[in-house]
Formats: structure tokens, sequence, C-alpha cells
């Protein structure tokens, strides 16, 4: 870095000093908080996408957005060459860069790294970045932040490509590195079209009469405007649109796949009216979606149909196209075709279950879509998904050109038309139709949709894939919730010492009880989750953890 770097670096870091008296870090996806304390943390972030972007010699991405947050907060998202969240090699630099408490000092974090990782400023390479932001009031003057510290390193080469669903952006980085077309319109094109395609590709025989229409909760944010804009693509399913941002609503108040997940009671502009018919709420960015429908006329309870059961037909499905591949000689058979599921410990144990007995490969990792993304990258093709409704599957390159070659092999043959070509179409539209940079609530509706229709479900029939164990997730405020350090994907405290034998012991009071703690990276607060073999008792269950976390950790110690 020249002198001249240096001092742009030292004039534009000045004009952004970072809030006095509070830390803020790097969490599950990156940096969250209030937005009036953002202003500095995004413009660093600018400086570290900046730096990326040189270091991989790609294009990277920038997103502001909480997700599911209140609308009074904001954040910001990293998005990788891979179109995949930042590597987790440089969180720890994000952290420093965040924390340097001036100018001088934010210069001096930069200049170790850049030796450190040997980044050339070579201005022949072009360097680029793609920049969006969800529909929070705070995303433009942030986004500017975002601009000021790219233009400190880079000059201004970025793209901003105004309000995106978080999985759009994420889409369009992989998009730009693979030399594709990446506007926001080719984004919904390909899954218009692969979803056409998948539809088309249901077996003759069964009955094929029109999608129901689906009622979709876009929890007054980027969903529901660019569902209004777009979903008409979707030619065959048709959408009742609700809380698409223009009504007045809040975003993420009282709506929401996250409040539906969490509360599993009716979303605002939902009522008695919609009794038994197919619902999906998507959240705040629109990477996550879970359906649902509402239970009885009379209450506000809905039968959720979350995260788990999503990955639980995509498994399903999956799994009986590779048993076709299977039973017709192709070479793609189950060794050929490692198939991988990926929860959290989140998941609700029946959906553990019901995907082992399935003779499926589960792995559980820590809370978090760049860990479950991580792994499931590790097989020909990996399905991974949050209970909260956050997934996706991956399929691996290599995988995906056995299956072309085997695609152009049957199309030569006798064998077109054939269930085993079928088959192998089925999969290629899903590889397209399912977001392979990162979990995506429009992808995700459009393949359940194509599924229900393949396989002639209904939601509810859908939803009696397995019974879903009563569950409880609570939050408890501590002084500070990093005391509580986990292990084992989370299931087991550490710290502090005696916590875990206390929560033990409460587990084995209760019939199929499991309960565990652990810090949340989003906001700040402890979170417990509880199971239980009837709803009396998970709520006993997480109500007792709740008091030993508070005891040992709330406000009441100081
Ligand atoms: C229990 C839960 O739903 N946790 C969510 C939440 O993380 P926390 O670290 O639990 O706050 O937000 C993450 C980002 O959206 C999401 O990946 C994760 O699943
Ligand atoms: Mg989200």
């Amino acid at each position: 870095m020249n002198g001249e770097q240096q001092s742009m670096i030292l004039k534009s870091a000045s004009l952004f000093p970072p809030p006095q008296g509070v830390k803020i870090a790097y969490g599950t996806s990156g940096f969250r908080a209030d937005a009036s304390l953002l202003q500095s943390t995004v413009y660093r972030v600018g400086i570290l996408v900046a730096l990326r972007s040189l270091k991989t010699k790609s294009t990277i991405g920038l997103m502001i957005t909480a997700s599911h947050n209140q609308v009074s907060d904001n954040g910001v998202k990293v998005a990788d060459p891979s179109g995949g969240m930042l590597t987790q090699e440089w969180e720890p630099f994000a952290d420093a860069l965040a924390a340097a408490p001036d100018a001088p000092e934010l210069l001096q974090v930069i200049k170790d790294f850049v030796d450190k990782e040997n980044i050339s400023f070579d201005k022949s390479w072009c360097a680029n970045l793609l920049l969006g932001r969800d529909t929070r009031p705070s995303g433009e003057s942030l986004l500017e932040a975002a601009k000021q510290g790219i233009s400190s390193i880079l000059d201004a080469r970025y793209e901003d490509m105004g309000v995106l669903t978080t999985p759009t952006l994420h889409w369009m980085v992989r998009a730009r590195n693979r030399g594709m077309v990446a506007s926001e319109n080719d984004y919904f094109q390909q899954f218009a079209s692969s979803f056409r395609c998948l539809i088309d590709l249901t077996p003759k025989g069964r009955e094929h009469k029109e999608i129901d229409k689906l009622i979709v909760d876009g929890a007054n944010g980027v969903g529901g405007e660019k569902l209004e804009t777009y979903g008409a693509l979707f030619d065959a399913l048709p959408i009742d649109l609700r809380n698409s941002g223009k009504g007045g609503g809040v975003l993420n108040e009282g709506v929401g796949a996250d409040y539906v997940q969490k509360e599993k009671i009716v979303p605002s502009g939902f009522s008695g009216e919609d009794v038994g018919k197919r619902c999906a709420s998507v959240d705040g960015d629109a990477d996550r979606v879970v359906y649902f429908f509402v239970t009885s006329e009379s209450s506000n309870n809905i039968t959720l149909v979350d995260g788990d059961k999503i990955l639980s037909l995509f498994a399903l499905f999956i799994k009986e196209q590779l048993n076709i591949l299977g039973s017709s000689g192709t070479g793609i058979n189950k060794n050929q075709a490692r198939l991988g599921i990926v929860q959290t410990a989140y998941a609700n144990g029946a959906s553990t279950k019901y995907l082992k007995e399935l003779g499926l490969e589960v792995v559980l990792t820590p809370t978090g879509v760049k860990y479950l993304h991580e792994k499931a990258a590790e097989f020909d093709i990996g399905i991974y998904f949050e209970a909260n409704g956050h997934g996706t599957i991956l399929f691996s390159d290599t995988f995906l050109s056995k299956l072309e070659n085997l695609n152009d092999e049957v199309h030569q043959t006798s064998t077109k038309g054939s269930e085993q070509q079928m088959a192998t179409s089925r999969l290629l539209a899903v590889s397209k139709l399912i977001n392979q940079a990162v979990g995506d609530a429009f992808s995700d509706v459009l393949l359940v949709e194509a599924i229900l229709y393949y396989e002639q479900w209904s939601i509810q029939k859908w939803n009696e894939l397995y019974q879903d164990l009563p569950s409880r997730q609570l939050k408890v405020k501590v002084v500070d919730r990093n005391a509580v350090l986990t292990t084992n994907a989370e299931t087991e405290v550490v710290r502090p010492p005696g916590l875990q034998e206390l929560i033990k012991a409460e587990v084995a009071k209760y019939n199929q009880g499991r309960s565990f703690v652990r810090p949340s990276g989003t906001e700040d607060v402890v979170r417990v989750y509880a199971e239980a073999a009837t709803q009396e008792d998970a709520d006993a269950l997480a109500k007792s953890v709740v008091e030993i976390v508070d005891k040992h950790l709330g406000f009441g110690k100081l």
C-alpha cells in the first residue's frame, strides 16, 4: 500500500468514528445491531470487501440487511466468490476492523492484514463489488457508508444493485464469477423456467390438475415487494400475496417466517377464512421460508410446516429420483451419489429420526448457514436446512457433469422418455431451480410446489410425513451472553462450569426430553430450546432451563 492510499484511508476513516462503549461483533451471519450504531462498521466492511475482491480477483457481494430483526436494526452480510458467506478465515479480520478505536489503528490493522495475506493492489485487475440492501429505511445511508469504505481502497469499483433479496445478491455474485449474466431479471427468469420444466416432468398418469393458490406472507419486506413485481413469472403457480409491505404494515412486526416459526400463531393479514389453505411465510430478506395452515376458525393456532419438513420433502424426492436411476443400471447408484443431510440441534428430534429411518446420512453442525453450507458441500448432493426455514440443496460439480453425460447418452438412445431419462432431467432441473449459493425462500417455495404437484399431495398430507415432537424456544437476557461456551454442535455447555449438569438433571425428568442453550449470534440473548413428549412438558422444561440460565448469568448476579 503506498503513502497516497494510506492517507486516503486515514482521511475517510476519520469521517466514520466507531460508536463509543459498544462492541459490535461478527455474528452468525455478519454484523447486526441497532441501525444508528452501524455507520462505522459498515464503512469498514466496505474496506473488507474491497480487499477480499483484490485477494480473490473475483466479484464479492455486500448486502445491507438485518433479516428477521426488528425494522430499527440493520446489518451487513458478505458474499464470497462462490456466492456463499464470507470465508470463516476472514472473520477475525472483520472483528479486528470493527473493533479498531480510531483511524490510525484501523490503518494499522489493514496494513498488517494486507502484508499477512500478501494482497496486491495491482490495478490491471479490475476488482468488482455488487451491493444490495433490503427495504429498511436505514439501508440507503448505510450503503453510502459502505461505498465510502470501498472507495478508500478501490475507487468506485462497485455496482449498486438497489433493493434486493439477500439470496438474489448471493446468486448474482456466483453467476458473475462463473461468467454468466446476472441481473435480477435473469435470476427470476432462471427460476421461472426451471420451475416450468420440473412441472412438465411430472410422470404421465398422475392427474394434471391446476395448482391451488398459494397464500404468501411477504413479512412487509423485500420478499413481498419482489413477489409483487416478479410473481407472475411463475405462471403455473397462482399466488395470493399478503403483507407485501404496501399496506402500511411494519417489517417483521407480527409477520414473517421468524414470527410464524417461533410463535406458532397466525401472522397479521391471515384469518379464520384461510383455515386449511396452503400458506408460506418468508422472512425480512427472503432467505428463509416456512409453510403453515390455519388450524381453526376460532383461534390463532396454526399447524407449522417448518424447515425440517421442507428438508424431509426434498430428501424424499431426491432419494426417489436416485432410486430410479439406481434401478435402471445407469451407473449412478447409491454408492456413486452420496446424498447427505445437514441439520442443527434445533432440528425437531422427530425429523432426524424420520430421515435416519429413510436410510439417509444425517450430520449436525452448529447454528448458522456458514456451517451447514460447508458441510453440505462435502456430498454429491447435500441438503441442508435450519428448522427456521433457511436451507437449500447443493450439487457437486462432479455429480452434475455425471448427470449431464447421462442426459446426453439417453437422448441418443431409445431410452428417451423413459422414467430413467425423466429422473435425470428432474435432478438437473432441481439443480437449476434451487439456489446453489445460499438458502432462498423463492427457490425453496418453487421446489416445494413442484414436489407437492409431483406427489399430488396437499399440505396436510405433506405434514403427515412425521409428527413433530412438541418443542419450545425461549430467550434469556443475560449480562454477557458470550460467557456461555458450547461444544458438540452446541448441544452441550462447557462454560460456565456446572451449568450443563443442571440442564441434564432437568432434562432427565421428562419423557423424550431434550434441551440445550447457546448464545445467539444475532441478538443479545441466550437461546433456550426444549423438546418433550407433550407441549406442557416442553414448556415446563424450557421454563426451568431459563431459570437455571438466569440464576447463573442473569442480571440478578450483578
Ligand atoms: C435459533 C435460530 O433460529 N437461530 C437463527 C439466528 O441465529 P442466532 O445465532 O440463533 O441468533 O439467525 C441466523 C441468521 O439468520 C440463523 O442462521 C439462525 O438459525
Ligand atoms: Mg434472513
